[in-house]
């Protein structure tokens, strides 16, 4: 079970970062005392608009970034305290590419399988899995630097996945994915939940999220909306969409702002 309790994450605000952001704050309050919690075996939704706070409290779930204020644990694992604990249950994917373009996906795959100290005969069974699974069998002996970019992504995905982690947080699943890309990384998160893994994912797509979650928390403003199923929130906003219950969330709480 991953519990958030009171998660507040403070950026100080750099010169540069002040003027870009046309401010005179010397910080910005990302995620303002958030607390949720996710159950093992289901699909959680971080449902928010651009500059919600998403990516911060699913960076800070992943120990990437220090909690200002709160605390969040994984199966009774504080993330900052036993973080290297925490770091083996969990894989943090981004469809950011950060691969180096010299290498190719099959050397790639086992080097982060060596480096999360898996042996060879299980780097090469999962490889073989995850490479079938998502098409890259007949590129994995190109240069990264040599494929397109959906299969770049699908690269970065797999090479996340290699030790076949018990909770996937991943920062929306399907950004700049082509439709048949998308499709195969909603189809493998399901796919994983059947099998009992804790899918955590961002996203700003109503659709992926009324698809994809079996529980979704809205987040205005760094906090914490409304949580509940699909079906709870369009009851509390007696409405028969996401996209429409999303709005009466936000209209309520622009205006109790
Ligand atoms: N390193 C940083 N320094 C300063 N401010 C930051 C930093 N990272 C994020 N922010 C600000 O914190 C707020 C929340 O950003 P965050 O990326 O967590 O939102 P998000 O919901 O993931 O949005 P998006 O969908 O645009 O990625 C935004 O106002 C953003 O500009």
């Amino acid at each position: 079970m991953i519990e958030i309790k009171n998660l507040t994450k403070i950026y100080k605000l750099s010169k540069k970062q002040q003027k870009e952001h046309k401010t005179k704050d010397t910080q910005k309050k990302a995620v303002d005392d958030l607390s949720l919690t996710v159950d093992r075996g289901e699909i959680f939704g971080l449902l928010g608009t651009n500059g919600a706070g998403k990516t911060t409290t699913l960076r800070c779930l992943a120990t990437l970034l220090k909690p200002t204020s709160g605390s969040i644990s994984i199966d009774g694992l504080d993330v900052c305290r036993d973080s290297e604990k925490v770091r083996a249950k969990i894989s943090f994917l981004t469809n950011e590419i950060k691969m180096d373009p010299y290498f190719t996906p099959d050397y790639l795959f086992s080097f982060f399988g060596r480096l999360r100290g898996m042996d060879n005969s299980l780097v090469e069974a999962r490889k073989k899995e995850l490479f079938e699974y998502f098409g890259i069998t007949d590129f994995k002996n190109k240069k990264v630097e040599e494929l397109s970019t959906g299969m770049k992504q699908k690269v970065s995905i797999a090479v996340s996945l290699v030790h076949d982690p018990e909770i996937i947080i991943f920062d929306e699943p399907t950004n700049g994915l082509d439709i048949i890309t998308a499709r195969a990384v909603l189809d493998y998160l399901r796919m994983e939940k059947e099998q009992g893994k804790t899918v955590i994912v961002s996203t700003h797509v109503m659709s992926e999220a009324q698809k994809l979650c079996d529980r979704i928390a809205i987040i205005i403003d760094g906090r914490l909306a409304a949580m509940g199923t699909l079906e709870e929130l369009e009851a509390q906003t007696q409405t028969s969409d996401l996209e429409d219950a999303f709005f009466e969330f936000y209209r309520q709480n622009v205006k109790e702002a």
